[in-house]
C-alpha cells in the first residue's frame, strides 16, 4: 500500500512543537520570538500566503509583525525598512514575500537581510553554509520536504535522490540538503537529456518545476518516495483546482510514499517558517 504523507497533519505537529518551545522562550526571555513579514504590492496569491503565515505564527506563539507596502515603493524605502528590522531586537526573523515587483532588485533585498534573521535561508551566507555542510538557516520548502522524507525513511544515506528543478528557492537548496544527508544527488532540469530515464532511477524523487502533472507513472521507479513541490492552479470546466507537478492518480500506485497537492509540501513550508523563526530567536538570545 502506498503511504500518503499528510502535510497538513505533519505541519500541525511541527506548529505544536514550535508553540511548546516558544512558550519556554517567552518564560525565559520575556519576549515572544518575533517574525516580520514584508509584503510589497497587492498580488492576491501573495496576500493569501501572507495571511496564512500570520495565522500560523499566532498559533505557534510567535509575535508576527506585518509590513504592507505599496507596489510602487522605491528601493531606498524598502532598504530602510529592512535596516530598521535588522536592528529591531524584537524581530528575530525577516521574511520578504517574493516575487517583488520588477522595478525592485530582489537580490539586493535578500542580501541586505542579516543572515541571522534570514528565516527564508536565501542570503548568500546561509546558501554558502548549507552548501558546505554547515549549520545554516535552511530554506523552508526543502526543510519541509526533508521532514516529510524522514517520516517514511529511517536513513537517507546512499539513496539516489533526483531533484527536478534548479531554482534558488527549492531545487538548489534541496539538492544541497540531500547531499548533507548523504544521498547520491542528481539535479535535472528543463535542458536535461533523458530526464524521464534519470527520474526512473530515483529512490527519492523531489519535483519542483511548476509544470502541472509533468511527472508520469513511467518516470517513477516502483517503491520510490515522491515529494511533489508543485502548486499549479489549473482550470477545468470553468473551475480552478490545485495540481502538483506529479500526475498523482497515475504515480501514487507506483510509489511507496507520496505527498498530495494540496495538503502536502505547502503547509509544511509555512510550518518550517515558524520553526526557523524559533531557531533564529534562540540563536540570537543565547
Ligand atoms: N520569501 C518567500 N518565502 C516563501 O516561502 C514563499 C514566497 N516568498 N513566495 C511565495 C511562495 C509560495 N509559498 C507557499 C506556501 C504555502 C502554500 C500552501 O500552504 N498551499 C496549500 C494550498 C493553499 C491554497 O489553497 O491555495 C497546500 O499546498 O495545501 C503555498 C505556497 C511560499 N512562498
Amino acid at each position: 500500500m502506498t503511504r500518503i504523507i499528510d502535510g497538513k497533519q505533519l505541519a500541525a505537529q511541527v506548529v505544536d512543537d514550535v508553540a511548546t518551545e516558544a512558550k519556554l522562550f517567552l518564560d525565559k526571555h520575556g519576549v515572544k520570538p518575533g517574525l516580520a513579514v514584508v509584503l510589497v504590492g497587492e498580488d492576491p496569491a501573495s496576500q493569501v500566503y501572507v495571511r496564512n503565515k500570520i495565522k500560523r505564527a499566532e498559533e505557534s506563539g510567535l509575535n508576527s509583525i506585518e509590513h504592507k507596502l505599496p507596489a510602487d515603493i522605491d528601493q531606498n524605502t524598502l532598504d530602510q525598512l529592512i535596516d530598521q528590522l535588522n536592528q529591531d531586537p524584537a524581530v528575530h526573523g525577516i521574511l520578504v514575500q517574493l516575487p517583488l515587483p520588477d522595478h525592485l532588485d530582489e537580490n539586493a533585498v535578500i542580501n541586505s537581510i542579516l543572515p541571522a534573521k534570514d528565516v527564508d535561508g536565501f542570503h548568500p551566507v546561509n546558501v554558502g553554509l548549507l552548501s558546505s555542510g554547515q549549520d545554516a538557516m535552511v530554506p523552508c520548502t526543502p526543510l519541509g520536504c526533508l521532514i516529510m522524507l524522514r517520516q517514511v525513511m529511517d536513513d537517507l544515506t546512499g539513496k539516489h535522490a533526483v531533484v527536478v528543478g534548479r531554482s534558488n528557492i527549492v531545487g538548489k537548496p534541496m539538492a544541497a540538503l540531500l547531499l548533507r544527508e548523504n544521498c547520491t544527488v542528481t539535479t535535472v532540469h528543463s535542458r536535461t537529456q533523458n530526464i524521464e530515464q534519470i527520474c526512473s532511477e530515483a529512490d527519492i524523487l523531489v519535483v519542483a518545476v511548476g509544470s502541472p502533472e509533468m511527472v508520469k507513472a513511467d518516470w517513477v521507479k516502483p517503491g520510490a518516495v515522491v515529494i511533489d513541490v508543485g502548486i499549479n492552479s489549473v482550470e477545468h470546466d470553468g473551475a480552478y483546482k490545485l495540481k502538483g507537478d506529479v500526475d498523482y492518480q497515475a504515480v501514487a500506485p507506483v510509489a511507496s510514499a507520496i505527498t498530495p497537492v494540496p495538503g502536502g509540501v505547502g503547509p509544511m513550508t509555512i510550518a518550517c517558517l515558524m520553526k526557523n523563526t524559533l531557531t533564529a530567536a534562540t540563536q540570537q538570545l543565547s
